[in-house]
């Protein structure tokens, strides 16, 4: 069936041309039952909107429609997985929200286990977040927090694939991870871990640890992010001389921090110390390779408080055998805890820390409070500022959209279901706005592209996986935009799909696209046109749509079939094209009729076709 939404409660009569409206008025037509239920309607219009029982406030409707952008609608408190240890007032706020299962060391089938029944987890860098997790939680999971920076321990593909936002708590560690690359650096360059163990083995080796200056040398950032940032900033402080490799930096943050980005190549040959702070990605996995260690300054020495992945430690133990590399500080390993004959951990010169470079007391608290109010927020159905696999949409432009986005939905579901048996592969979407320039048009398409969907897939679709899901399902998104007259944002959108066929033939327009548009009025999603027909109805319920000859008489029928079988009609649109040429008309219904019914108004003379939708 036909699924278009229509408010009930609601009578709208509008036609291509003035004399529709005046049919409805005009005893003439025939309307019976119709024409009485409308001059009931009429008479509420005013009242329209204060007169819907089961029509939510208005900031419910609004929580709801973010929601549905994140399909993060949690209806009695949600269960917060916490599998790793996470600061007390994070704990508190998290507490206060949800109810919190505090689970450590999961193995990975009882993680899975868990995230069946959980709607959020909040994860450090020990819980591997894989695809099995989001296949188990099948759709349940609607967010995961990472307390900390690194998500490379998420599946981020499988969780955008599932439509489970991530997010992470990327600024409050930034200086605690920044002080003990500088602790190692500092560590390293005094032998402080290697005469700490001596000197408490009842030794006295003063000639045997001799160190090296830092004041005067130079130092290779590789990754000048928030955490490369900081290190340069406290390094300066030292006396060194500080470098950047970062292909995506910018020069005015580095000119303003007195660093000079360089090549990865110019890096490593210059620099005596090297401290790495780019993430995990496939580009960084093991660039600090064999061919990077060929090419570093004899004598260099290394720090690591990013990520295990980036060093390829068999070269790395290969370059300290040969004296190349005179000493390395590591935090992090590629797998954690490493094995016991782990190439590095057990050499003189190396030097290493259970990953803690994220662990102060004040970091902790930091990133506990960060990642719960993102996670509560996202369990809300607001957008998370801190979202990793979705578009930000920042707070102001959302605030501006959220009328629009149950129009875009409502539009995708009704263009869908008005599409015949041929398919479709084009979607156009075009916003009819005053701000053409820079209207942010990713939320609409992502509502554009659920309500397309939701009817054709079990998966959940939401702002974090639309794009990826049309993509996968061959759906090609072709957006315009109109410019219009007026203040707002927008002023209507359409939706048009590219096929050849419709169950209702109305819906063609000139292009042979299905094609429907709609506006908000006084934030209400509103139908206002179908195919090439001008309407006026709103985007909720049960709708009746019929195309019939524009002669009097058809609309009485088709009403008096619906009274005998006591179902009321909640408004009504009928348009037409000219003057005794075809109409169509839509009309609300409070009840979906029932098969005889149906079949007694495909037996109305003169209805060319028609079809019912329903919104649930
Ligand atoms: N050991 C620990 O406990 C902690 C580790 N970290 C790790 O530190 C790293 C940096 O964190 P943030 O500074 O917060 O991240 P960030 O995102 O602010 O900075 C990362 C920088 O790396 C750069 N980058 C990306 N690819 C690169 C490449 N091929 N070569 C050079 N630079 C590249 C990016 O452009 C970016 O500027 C991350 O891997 C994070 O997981 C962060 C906090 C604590
Ligand atoms: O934030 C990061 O990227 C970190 O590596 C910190 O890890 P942790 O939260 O201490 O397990």
């Amino acid at each position: 069936m036909l699924l278009l939404p229509a408010l009930p409660q609601q009578l709208t009569v509008r036609g291509t041309n003035d004399a529709a409206p005046n049919r409805l008025n005009n005893p003439c037509c025939g309307l019976g039952h119709v024409a009485q239920h409308s001059v009931h309607s009429a008479k509420l219009q005013s009242k329209a909107h204060s007169q819907q029982p089961s029509r939510p406030s208005r900031s419910r409707r609004l929580q709801a429609c973010v929601c549905g952008v994140l399909a993060a609608t949690v209806e009695s408190r949600p269960t917060i997985l916490v599998s790793e240890k996470l600061g007390t007032p994070g704990l508190s706020l998290l507490e206060a929200y949800g109810n919190v299962d505090q689970s450590f060391d999961l193995t990975p089938e009882q993680l899975c286990e868990k995230a069946k029944t959980s709607d959020a987890l909040i994860i450090r860098s020990a819980t591997q977040v894989t695809r099995a997790v989001f296949e188990a939680a099948n759709g349940k999971l609607k967010v995961v927090g990472r307390a900390g920076v690194g998500v490379d321990n998420v599946d981020l593909e499988a969780a955008t694939e599932y439509g489970c936002l991530v997010v992470n708590a990327p600024t409050a560690n930034t200086v605690a991870a920044a002080e003990h690359g500088i602790a190692l650096l500092a560590a390293l360059s005094r032998n402080i871990a290697q005469a700490d163990a001596s000197t408490k083995n009842g030794k006295w080796q003063r000639g045997k640890y001799v160190g090296v200056a830092l004041a005067g040398k130079t130092l290779a950032i590789f990754g000048f992010g928030k955490v490369g940032a900081e290190v340069a900033r406290r390094a300066r402080g030292l006396g060194l001389n500080v470098i950047a490799h970062d292909p995506f930096a910018s020069e005015t943050k580095a000119a303003a921090l007195h660093v000079k980005l360089v090549s990865f190549e110019e890096a490593l040959s210059t620099a005596e110390f090297f401290s790495l702070h780019m993430p995990l990605t496939p580009g960084t996995k093991g660039i600090f390779g064999t061919e990077a260690f060929s090419k570093i300054k004899k004598g260099a020495r290394i720090v690591n408080v990013a990520r295990g992945g980036v060093i390829d430690d068999v070269a790395l133990a290969k370059a300290l055998d040969d004296k190349i590399v005179a000493g390395a500080a590591l935090d992090v390993f590629a797998v954690e805890p490493p094995p016991a004959d782990h190439p590095l951990v057990g050499r003189p010169d190396v030097i290493v820390t259970p990953h803690l470079g994220a662990s102060t007391i004040e970091a902790q608290e930091g990133v506990a409070v960060e990642i719960a109010e993102a996670v509560i927020d996202a369990l809300k159905g607001e957008l998370a500022a801190t979202a990793v696999n979705a578009p930000m949409v920042p707070p102001e432009v959302l605030a501006q959209l959220q009328p629009f986005v149950t129009l875009a939905q409502g539009l995708g579901r009704a263009a869908t279901q008005l599409v015949g048996d041929s398919g479709f592969t084009d979607v156009y979407i075009s916003y009819t706005t005053p701000r053409s320039d820079d209207l942010d048009t990713r939320l609409l398409r992502a509502m554009v592209i659920k309500g397309i969907l939701e009817s054709i897939t079990t998966s959940t679709v939401n702002l974090v996986n639309a794009d990826l899901l049309a993509k996968s399902r061959g759906l090609r998104i072709i957006e315009s935009t109109v410019p219009s007259e007026g203040r707002g944002v927008l002023t209507s959108m359409a939706v048009s799909l590219g096929t050849g066929s419709s169950k209702f033939s109305a819906a063609l327009d000139y292009r042979q696209r299905v094609s429907v548009a709609g506006t908000v009025k006084d934030n209400h999603p509103y139908l206002i046109r179908i195919g090439i027909f001008d309407v006026d109805l709103a985007l909720e319920g049960t709708v009746l749509l019929c195309r019939q000859q524009d002669r009097p008489g058809i609309i009485a029928a088709v009403s008096s079939v619906l009274a005998s079988n006591d179902i009321n009609i909640s408004f009504m649109s009928v348009a037409r094209l000219d003057s005794g040429q075809d109409a169509i008309m839509a009309l609300g219904l409070d009840h979906y009729p029932s098969d005889s019914c149906i079949q007694k108004i495909r037996g109305v003379e003169g209805i060319a076709e028609f079809c019912i939708s329903t919104s649930s």
